[in-house]
């Protein structure tokens, strides 16, 4: 099966967190979920690299990457991930989406009401736990 290591950004405004909605995917169970926005780490990189990459090239935002948040390893159907989170900031700057179709600022606890990959759930969890 196949394994990525994978880097994603909770992106802290105050008490808004930014959740992003995934597009159309060959894996219907990933399909239009809600995420934190990231990627795979390339090699060469170290995780802080790859998700300023990815999310200038998802969004064109600028981001100052904080502390690791939680790292989880999840198997889907037809691969695994094991995913680093961590905590961000990304100023006041506005957004475009390259990627997803769809995004919300939401507080912690109002982010159960999203229908979230099944890889994010403890992420979600921790967030509402704090
Ligand atoms: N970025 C991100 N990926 C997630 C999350 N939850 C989750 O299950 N995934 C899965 C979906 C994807 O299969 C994989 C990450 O791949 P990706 O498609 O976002 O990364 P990428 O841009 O580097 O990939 P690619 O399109 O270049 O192949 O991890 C999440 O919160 N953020």
């Amino acid at each position: 099966m196949k394994h990525h290591e994978v880097v994603a950004a909770i992106i802290v405004d105050g008490p808004q967190i930014l959740c992003l909605q995934r597009g159309p995917s060959k894996y219907e169970y990933i399909a239009y979920k809600y995420e934190f926005p990231g990627g795979k780490v390339e090699a060469g990189e170290t995780q802080q690299q790859a998700l300023v990459r990815e999310i200038k090239e998802e969004l064109e935002l600028d981001i100052q990457v904080g502390e690791h948040f939680m790292t989880v390893e999840h198997e889907y159907a037809d691969f695994k991930i094991t995913m680093h989170a961590f905590l961000c900031q990304a100023g006041k700057a506005q957004l475009t989406l390259h990627e997803h179709v769809a995004y919300q600022w939401l507080p912690a606890p109002q982010l159960p009401t999203l229908d979230w990959a099944a890889a994010d759930i403890p992420f979600v969890a921790k967030l509402v736990a704090q």
